[in-house]
């Protein structure tokens, strides 16, 4: 498992190649990080991808990102948390690139904080882009799906910690939790319209875009983390798109309400070395 595969050096796909040729796949958060490694995976198999967030600067950045491989994408503007912007950004994609028929609620918000010190503010910040904004854009989603008589797929981005909470996380993981249950809330009620709802439940996937706030505060980065992973190691960003693509694609046509983990079996918490111990708390912003 220590391994990496050798398709991930080669920089192949794992699905077969045009399997999502004409389909329009929207990505919130998507010029950043994991998200934009899963549109560039979706880009790849033919998508086109709209990538929806706040800041032009990341936008454009994951609009370069893949058509510099030869796919296409467009840059939208949205804040997941404003009901209106998020009808405006899906007319937006139809006009530019068809009808949304993948969206991946990506787009987050995370700070590491002592709880008792996180104001009334920062809680809503989080739960406000993280849940609310999930629930906004799958409801612009599957209305449109809905009102075409067209199937369609919706892929919740959470984290391990949905299970067991974590310190210093207490608004996102719960934020995330409520993703979950939500995404078996509507994979119930919309399966019958042929729309499904799945969630992928990242584990340690390290990556340059991350703010300061979210960057491991340990002099030596991620070396001690991968002692404790029972892999041995980090997340490489692709094998999230391999996975986000699996489940958005016709080969998944029977999986919904599915929680999808890949952590390198992190979430078990059976480290098979014993590395130096610092306790999670102690890592936390004073
Ligand atoms: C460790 C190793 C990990 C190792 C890695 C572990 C990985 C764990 C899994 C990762 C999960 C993720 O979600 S990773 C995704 C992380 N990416 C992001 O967070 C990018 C987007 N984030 C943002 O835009 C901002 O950080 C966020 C605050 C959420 C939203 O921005 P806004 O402009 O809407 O909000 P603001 O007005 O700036 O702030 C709202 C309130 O939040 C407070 N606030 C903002 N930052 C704060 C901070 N660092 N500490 C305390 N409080 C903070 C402000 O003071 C405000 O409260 P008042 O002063 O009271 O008004
Ligand atoms: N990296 C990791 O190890 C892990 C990540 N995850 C999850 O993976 C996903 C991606 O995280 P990651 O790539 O690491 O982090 P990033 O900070 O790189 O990505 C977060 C993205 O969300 C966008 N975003 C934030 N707020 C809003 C908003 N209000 N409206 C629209 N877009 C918004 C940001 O774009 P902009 O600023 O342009 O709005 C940014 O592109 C998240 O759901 C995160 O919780 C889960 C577990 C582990």
């Amino acid at each position: 498992m220590n391994g990496l595969p050798p398709a991930l050096a080669a920089g192949l796909a794992m699905l077969p190649d045009g399997t999502f040729a004409g389909k329009t796949v929207m990505v919130t958060g998507g010029g950043t990080g994991l998200g934009l490694a899963m549109g560039r995976e979706f880009a790849r198999l033919g998508g086109r991808i709209a990538i929806a967030s706040r800041s032009e600067e990341h936008r454009a950045k994951g609009v370069a990102a893949i058509r510099a491989e030869g796919g296409i994408a467009e840059g939208i503007a949205l804040d997941v948390r404003d009901a209106d912007q998020v009808a405006l950004a899906f007319d937006t994609v139809e006009e530019r690139l068809g009808p949304v028929e993948v969206l991946i609620n990506n787009a987050a918000g995370n700070f590491p904080v002592r709880a008792e010190k996180l104001s009334p503010n920062g809680w809503r910040a989080v739960v406000d882009i993280v849940l609310t904004g999930t629930f906004l854009c799958s409801k612009a989603f599957a209305a449109r799906r809905v009102a075409r008589g067209e199937s369609g797929a919706i892929l919740n981005i959470l984290a391990t910690y949905v299970d067991g909470g974590a310190p210093g996380h207490a608004h996102s993981a719960a934020a995330k939790a409520g993703v979950r249950n939500l995404t078996e809330s509507l994979a119930i009620e919309w399966a019958p319209d042929g729309i499904r709802v799945n969630a992928l439940a990242p584990g340690l996937f390290p990556h340059d875009d991350h703010a300061p706030a979210m960057r491991s505060r340990r002099p030596d980065g991620y070396e001690a983390e991968k002692t404790r992973i029972p892999a041995g190691r980090v997340g490489k960003t692709q094998e999230l798109g391999w996975a986000a693509t699996y489940l958005c694609s016709p080969y998944a046509a029977f999986v919904t309400g599915h929680m999808f983990v890949i952590d390198g079996g992190d979430r078990l918490n059976r480290s098979i070395r014993n590395p130096e111990f610092e306790p999670i708390r102690d890592q936390l912003p004073d």
